[in-house]
């Protein structure tokens, strides 16, 4: 591994001296233990990535090359927005272009298109999505094949996509969503599962059952949903890294990110924790500023450090572990400097214009 770093990647010494420190914290400080959850027995090693979340984020940012061209710093979408959500997606959106990714696209019904729009001419938005209200059932095959068309010319661009963010739960609109993740999958198109997508999951687990390129993300009642579906119990709280690792495990392919007080992050195999000192605001957004985070990282991991990973993989590090990592820490070293600068009144647009400045704390452009 150490050959390969060497000759794959040109790195400065203290870059690399940092991946050298991540690869061995991988072996050295993890212990195994033995957990029973829903019936299933599962070992998951707890690893202390997260603990240095600053050196992995450093590792997968990219450079600011004049080489480089539109699109290679990342092609994010994000399918949701509805008409009673229209900031979800927003938030996510638009924090994936505040971090640095360069296109940022929202699918979302009609009715929030215009919305969305008028939050950002940064944003890339197609009125695509359909609710029941507007489809007589005569027409749902035809319009569910079209709403696909209109995704799929654009789904092998995307570098990542986010589902879910103010997706709503409109029956209808819900199962064109699962034909468009079936169709990312096939594509292997990393996607972010959140909010209403993880609604969709939930009642539908072969959605992502497999799909290693999956991440969820369940805020505390999205976990509770999960759990009890898949584990077939409740919450628990004093074993949260074990029933974790037994979810992940039983639902076998995608990361679960859990957010709360400190993020969980599990695939299964390896349990890391991100506990960077976040907010006590708990503002409404925050979690899709998080989905925007990790789609950002996912997508410049797999761009540029498709090398590095490959290192991971060699131990048995699951890259999309890492990505997740990064992404939570990022959002939540933002959400610090916004509390510490406007307390009580801190709102998720405010964490979204500390975006930048945090990443460039830890890893500069220049
Ligand atoms: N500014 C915006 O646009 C924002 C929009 N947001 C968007 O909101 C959506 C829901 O996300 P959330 O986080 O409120 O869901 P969550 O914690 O599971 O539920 C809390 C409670 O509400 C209830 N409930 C929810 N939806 C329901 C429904 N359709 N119909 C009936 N009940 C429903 C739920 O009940 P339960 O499902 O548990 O029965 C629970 O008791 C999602 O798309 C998210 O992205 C957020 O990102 C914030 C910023
Ligand atoms: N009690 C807490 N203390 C500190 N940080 C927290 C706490 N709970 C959540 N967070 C942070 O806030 C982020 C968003 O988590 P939250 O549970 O609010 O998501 P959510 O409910 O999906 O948000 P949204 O309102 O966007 O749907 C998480 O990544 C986590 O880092
Ligand atoms: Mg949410």
């Amino acid at each position: 591994m150490r050959l390969c770093l060497e000759n794959c990647m040109s790195v400065s010494s203290s870059l690399y001296r940092r991946q050298l420190f991540l690869v061995r914290s991988l072996g050295g400080c993890c212990c195994w233990v033995h957990m029973e959850g829903g019936g299933t027995a599962v070992k998951a090693r707890f690893s202390t990535l997260g603990a240095d979340a600053e050196g992995l984020m450093r590792i997968i940012t990219p450079k600011l090359d004049p080489i480089r061209y539109k699109g290679q710093a990342g092609k994010i979408a994000v399918i949701g927005g509805c008409r009673e959500y229209t900031g979800a997606p927003y938030f996510a959106a638009i924090s994936a272009l505040k971090i640095g990714a360069d296109l940022s696209h929202v699918f979302c019904t009609r009715d929030a298109a215009a919305v969305i729009k008028s939050y950002s001419p940064e944003l890339i938005v197609h009125p695509v999505l359909e609710e029941s209200y507007s489809v007589r059932d005569e027409e749902k095959a035809s319009v569910c094949a079209k709403v696909l068309g209109e995704v799929n010319k654009w789904m092998e661009r995307f570098d990542c996509i986010v589902v879910g963010p103010g997706l709503g739960r409109d029956p209808f609109l819900l199962d064109c969503v699962g034909e468009i993740m079936r169709q990312a999958r096939e594509s292997k198109i990393p996607t972010v599962i959140d909010g209403d997508g993880l609604f969709l999951v939930t009642n539908n687990l072969d959605l992502v059952k497999g799909n290693t390129l999956a991440i969820l993300t369940p805020n505390i009642n999205e976990y509770k949903r999960l759990v009890e579906k898949a584990l077939g119990c409740e919450i628990n709280d004093q074993d949260a890294s074990q029933q974790l690792a037994s979810l992940a495990s039983r639902i076998g392919g995608p990361t679960i990110l859990r957010k709360g007080k400190t993020d969980l992050i599990s695939d299964g195999l390896t349990v890391d924790e991100v506990d960077i000192f976040g907010s006590p605001r708990r503002c409404g957004g925050q979690g899709d500023i998080l989905s925007g985070s990790v789609a950002v990282f996912s997508s410049w991991a797999r761009q540029r450090l498709a090398i590095v990973e490959e290192s991971y993989k060699l131990s048995n590090v699951n890259p999309m572990v890492l990505r997740s990592i990064a992404g939570s820490a990022l959002l939540r070293k933002a959400a610090s400097f916004a509390y510490a600068n406007k307390k009580r009144s801190t709102l998720t647009t405010d964490i979204i214009d500390y975006l930048g400045r945090s990443l460039e704390h830890i890893c500069p452009a220049n």
